[in-house]
């Protein structure tokens, strides 16, 4: 019995999915006060920067634990069709980086006023957002296959959140550059796309209850780790200087 998940009782694939649904209702970060309050406009133009900081921590170590669950993927198939997302975000082959996604965060840093270089740098990333994306690269590496697909699916969630994020910053935070806006725009059909390849692999993988419970745990597990990332960015003030950096 799990106790995230409740009974430990069988579940259909279907019964699966309306589970993460209701879970990823409750504890994804599209809740967080952080992401209400930018909704809202309610962001100093340092907070907004501090977030597109951190989070390309984040971005830049996605290509990195999907090449993990890359080399444990036990067919051509597989393997041809999860190595998209390392190139979705590094740029394919023979490209030149800049149709990658990590390139157009970059961007998004250009258009809030961070330096390429200081966010290549790493400076300023806070501790605990470093914690929350090692505990991510981790996993991927540590469990299951099964865990580390399910662990991505809170990507079923993300397109409609940046939906949200893109109206919200073309309404209340003109002084961004429009262009910027283009890593989400171009990311939520990506992310559409792949939480439903990834919901459809889990749920031909996990036969047993006892995967089913795995499977919903690694979710809630992620959700807890975005949500975490993101309560460190909003508490960064008065870290003793972390988290602080001069845009340009
Ligand atoms: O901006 C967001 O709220 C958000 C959330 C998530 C997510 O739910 O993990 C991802 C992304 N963005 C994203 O841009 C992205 O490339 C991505 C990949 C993954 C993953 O777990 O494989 N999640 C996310």
């Amino acid at each position: 019995m799990n106790t995230v998940t409740g009974t430990g009782t069988g579940l259909s694939a279907a019964e699966l999915e309306g589970r993460l649904r209701a879970l990823g209702e409750e504890r994804y970060h599209h809740r967080h006060p952080f992401n209400l309050r930018m909704h809202a406009g309610e962001l100093s133009k340092e907070e907004l920067r501090r977030w597109v900081l951190n989070r390309f921590h984040y971005q830049r170590h996605i290509p990195v634990k999907d090449a993990l669950i890359l080399a444990r993927l036990g067919s051509s198939e597989l393997r041809r069709s999860w190595i998209r997302r390392v190139h979705d975000h590094d740029g394919v082959p023979d490209g030149d980086g800049a149709d990658g996604g990590i390139e157009r965060w970059l961007r998004l840093g250009a258009a809030v006023g961070l330096d390429r270089a200081l966010l290549l740098s790493g400076k300023g990333v806070l501790p605990g957002v470093r914690l929350a994306v090692d505990g991510y690269v981790n996993f991927c590496r540590n469990a299951s296959v099964l865990e580390a697909v399910a662990s991505s699916l809170t990507e079923l969630f993300a397109p409609d959140l940046m939906a949200t994020r893109i109206a919200a910053w073309e309404r209340h935070y003109p002084w961004v550059e429009r262009e910027g806006l283009r890593y989400f725009q171009v990311r939520v059909g990506q992310g559409r796309r792949d939480s439903e390849e990834a919901l459809r692999l889990v749920q031909a993988w996990a036969r047993t209850p006892e995967d089913r419970e795995r499977v919903l745990a690694a979710f809630a597990f992620k959700c807890d780790l975005l949500w975490s990332l993101l309560d460190t960015v909003e508490h960064a003030e008065g870290q003793g200087g972390r988290g602080t950096f001069d845009a340009v």
